[in-house]
């Protein structure tokens, strides 16, 4: 199918408070657009102002009478994380709709957080999972919808219990995977989690597919080091423009786990493509690795520690029904 054929009806988001981390670039952009313009309020923590600022102006431009709020937010601090959670709580307001889409792909060296966590983890898992713990009581008032920004490469990642920030050996990729493996897992803990405690939430994952944005674009080496027969042939078809997404489309399954509200929690959206690089959005099977509850009950207890953050627990004894 035509690319440029390939979107969603977002429905009236009148009334409602969306909050989307990394919606200054790329696909979060292209999410941010489509939400202002179905009528959310916007609220974008941005790690940088001035981006943050020209975003603004281009979701307003399209969508006149947009509303959009700034705020300062870097994921790979826990401090800014709470500063941002504190500030938002003190508003009141309750939050509708939480797409969690910000995240950073294999730094060229291992690089650590502010809390000395390995990069990718730190930011596009354990920052999000802060972030969810300090908006709870806000997502509760809203019943809201969170979203999780997954990856394709969720399908083959691993959790490298015994190194989990990696300090004895690094390789990017398997870092990379390892925190969209961990994100996913937690997405889906916390919908089961809503369930069982009553919290009212409804959590569902997205993946965008492929498409190039500065996430890939600032890597080119990936190419080669990732050389496997798929990818050739994703970059062979690609180069005719015929598989893999644009920004705004790979942000498309996003927006639907997001905005179609009667829909239940615990699934996964993507594109429904070719090898889901791009293709219409559509619910998919999850991830084998994302599959295993008992998993993400380990990924959530390991996440409160490591952040230091906490949930409502259940009761004791009590065993959470899938
Ligand atoms: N582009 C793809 O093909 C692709 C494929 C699979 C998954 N994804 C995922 O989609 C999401 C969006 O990626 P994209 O392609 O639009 O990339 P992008 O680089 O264009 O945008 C990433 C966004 O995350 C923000 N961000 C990064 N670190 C942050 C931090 N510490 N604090 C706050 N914000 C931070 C950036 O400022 C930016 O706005 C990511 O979670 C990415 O892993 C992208």
């Amino acid at each position: 199918m035509p690319r440029r054929n390939i979107d969603i009806t977002v429905p009236d988001l009148s009334g409602k408070r969306a909050v989307l981390t990394g919606g200054s670039d790329g696909i979060g952009l292209g999410i941010a657009r489509r939400l202002a313009a179905a009528g959310a309020e916007l609220v974008l923590p941005v790690r940088n102002r001035g981006k943050g600022e020209a975003a603004a102006a281009e979701i307003r431009a399209a969508a006149p009478g947009a509303v959009v709020r700034l705020h300062d937010l870097d994921l790979s601090s826990l401090e800014s994380v709470a500063g941002f959670g504190q500030t938002l709580r003190a508003e009141g307001a309750p939050v509708h709709l939480l797409v969690n889409n910000a995240g950073v792909m294999t730094p060229p060296e291992r690089q650590t957080t502010t809390d000395g966590f390995e990069l990718q983890m730190g930011t596009n898992h354990l920052g999000h999972v802060a972030l969810v713990a300090h908006l709870l009581p806000l997502l509760r008032a809203g019943r809201a919808r969170v979203t999780s920004q997954v990856s394709i490469a969720a399908a083959g990642g691993e959790i490298n219990w015994d190194d989990l920030s990696w300090e004895r050996s690094y390789d990017g990729m398997k870092a990379y995977r390892q925190s969209k493996v961990m994100f996913g897992l937690f997405g889906l803990e916390l919908d089961r989690r809503s369930r069982e405690l009553g919290w009212g939430i409804t959590s569902n994952l997205s993946h965008p597919g492929v498409a190039p944005t500065s996430l890939l674009s600032a890597r080119p080496e990936l190419q080669r080091d990732t050389d496997t027969t798929q990818v050739r042939v994703i970059r062979w078809l690609s180069a005719r423009g015929l598989v893999v997404g644009t920004p705004v489309t790979a942000g498309l399954p996003a927006l639907m786990a997001a905005t179609y509200l009667d829909s239940e929690g615990g699934r996964m959206y993507g594109p429904s493509g070719f090898q889901h690089v791009g293709g219409a959005p559509a619910e998919q099977r999850l991830y084998k690795p994302l599959r295993d509850e008992e998993e993400a009950r380990r990924v959530w207890l390991a996440s409160e520690k490591l952040t230091g953050v906490t949930f409502p627990a259940p009761e004791p004894g009590v065993r959470l029904a899938s």
